[in-house]
């Protein structure tokens, strides 16, 4: 039994030396920011703890614990969370806020990027709370940052093996092996893509794979568009789209629709649809100014090529559920997605919960998907609770935020002793001055991608902290500087030694390979 003094009173509990202090302390290394109350029975544990979260929100907490086996990251943690979606980053803060300490890996390629599908498109204007709508990337860095401010620990990887047969689970990436009590999958679908030869180019500028999500949009308001595929996805998005566009044409392959007859019935009977059969998408065309302007179709029976108008181009093939970790481990539907009981997030595996769109082949919307990572964040807390396997992690407030980079600099503030810089006068500086390898990341402000590889990189460059120089440079607020660097799109790295490029890296790439390439040249 150890008795803990505060600045507001004094808490009992038993087993374990426990040591309060209040905020304006700053004695506690973050390590020590963690409560462990094991020996409690669960419920119990929660009420004192819960007691004292409301007799003091000023109260860190620090206990040592004799189990050395409980130290997070060595022993079993209360959840994994796979994915970074809306559903797993809502998860993410449900978790953390009940102080579960929740491991997340926010994946990185195999599934999509960091941040998930949202990633990929500009404007988010049905998420409520955005009245003026907002951006996906930003929306899904407030996710991110709402759950690290709780204490969500997140890793950049990719999960490679999962093994729920045996208890605790085990889930593995490149970098870490992790023992957990319960895991909540989140890993999202991937829309369907015909990898037409302009896709990556319109993508988001004119093909989309998401009607409700696209179709209001003032890109398509009042034109003429097409919708792809012949099944209830792609009927019922062309009907949607006539809301909104002057004329929906539906490209079928077959010589007959596949959806259920009630939608059939609706698509024939609406004068605003024309559905072409036997005809695939070939490539998309652009007028003079870039814009995407028609579709080039081809006759699957005949082989006849022609450009059909049309300003925007939706898919309506489907999605894939990234549920292949679980294959052989959890019930999947016949089409991949993990099976979970109705109107909750158990699966057929006691403690792995699923939520968001790899259990849901039917509404897939960012707010569809942060319902369930509610849902699957407090199931995950009850079974725990239930199975008397909570440990609650008590975490001190962080200490302010070490600034990644440097303000963008300018002639007066330019110190090249930094690591870390910004901006174009920086970058030339640099290239005239540094002995070092520079390492320059070119971005731009709407670039999904660009802002999972900040971070990356970031770390990657104080691994060689002093032994490197790091540009950051903005393609918009720099034009001129992107354009005499050949930039075609971003993000894109590019490493300069004695005034020469020696390496051009587009895209994101594994965190192993700008570290090899670094490491080799300095
Ligand atoms: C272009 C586009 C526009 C859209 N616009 C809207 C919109 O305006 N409004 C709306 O409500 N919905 C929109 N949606 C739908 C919405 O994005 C999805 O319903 C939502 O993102 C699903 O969330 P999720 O968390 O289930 O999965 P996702 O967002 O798909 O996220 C899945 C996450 O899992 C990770 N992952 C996958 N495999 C692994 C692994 N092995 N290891 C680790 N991590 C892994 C991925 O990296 C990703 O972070 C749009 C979708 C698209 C494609």
């Amino acid at each position: 039994m150890a008795t803990a003094t505060t600045g507001v009173g004094v808490v009992t509990v038993p087993t374990h030396r426990v040591t309060l202090a209040t905020r304006s302390s700053n004695a506690l290394p973050p390590s020590h920011g963690i409560i462990f109350l094991r020996t409690w029975p669960a419920r119990r544990r929660l009420l004192r703890v819960n007691s004292l979260r409301t007799r003091s929100s000023l109260l860190r907490v620090r206990a040592s614990s004799d189990d050395e086996s409980l130290s997070p990251g060595k022993g079993v943690e209360n959840v994994v969370i796979i994915g970074s979606g809306p559903a797993g980053y809502t998860a993410a803060i449900y978790t953390a806020r009940a102080n579960l300490k929740p491991v997340v890996f926010e994946g990185y390629q195999v599934g999509g990027v960091p941040g998930g599908q949202l990633m990929t498109t500009t404007e988010v204007e049905n998420f409520p709370g955005f009245p003026d709508g907002i951006s996906g990337p930003d929306l899904m860095d407030r996710m991110r940052r709402q759950a690290e401010r709780w204490g969500a620990e997140l890793f950049q990887e990719d999960v490679e093996v999962i093994d729920v047969k045996s208890s605790p689970f085990t889930v593995q990436s490149s970098e870490r092996k992790i023992k957990c009590h319960t895991i909540i999958v989140a890993t999202g679908a991937t829309a369907k893509r015909l990898r037409l030869p302009r896709e990556d180019e319109f993508w988001s500028r004119g093909i989309s794979a998401c009607a409700i999500c696209d179709g209001a949009s003032p890109l398509f308001k009042g034109q003429v568009l097409a919708v792809i595929g012949g099944g209830d996805t792609a009927t019922e998005e062309a009907l949607y789209l006539t809301k909104y566009a002057r004329h929906v044409h539906l490209l079928a392959r077959g010589d007959q629709l596949r959806a259920s007859k009630a939608m059939q019935d609706r698509v024939y009977n609406n004068p605003n649809v024309t559905v072409h059969f036997n005809t695939e998408a070939v490539d998309v065309v652009s007028d003079t100014k870039g814009q995407m302007s028609g579709i080039l179709i081809r006759k699957v029976n005949t082989g006849e090529e022609s450009v059909l108008e049309a300003r925007g181009l939706f898919y309506g093939i489907g999605h894939s559920p990234n549920s292949q970790l679980l294959q052989g481990q959890v019930e999947l539907d016949h089409s991949g997605y993990i099976v979970v009981d109705e109107g909750t997030a158990k699966t057929s595996m006691e403690g792995v919960f699923a939520a968001g769109d790899v259990q849901d082949h039917e509404w897939r919307q960012a707010v569809t998907a942060a319902g369930s990572g509610c849902i699957a964040a407090l199931s995950a807390e009850r079974y725990l609770v239930s199975k008397d396997l909570l440990i609650e992690f008590h975490q001190p407030k962080t200490e302010e935020v070490k600034k990644e980079l440097t303000d963008r600099d300018v002639q007066e503030g330019f110190d090249i002793t930094l690591t870390k810089h910004k901006g174009q006068y920086a970058l030339r500086k640099l290239y005239h001055e540094s002995p070092r390898l520079i390492c320059v990341l070119y971005t731009s402000p709407t670039c999904g991608p660009c802002r999972t590889l900040k971070p990356i990189l970031s770390k990657v460059i104080d691994e060689f902290d002093q032994k490197v120089h790091f540009v950051e440079i903005d393609i918009e607020e720099d034009p001129e500087i992107a354009e005499a660097a050949g930039i075609m799109g971003t993000p894109c790295v590019q490493f300069f030694k004695n005034k020469e490029m020696i390496r051009n890296v587009s895209g994101v790439k594994m965190k192993r390979e700008y570290r090899d390439f670094i490491e080799e040249n300095t």
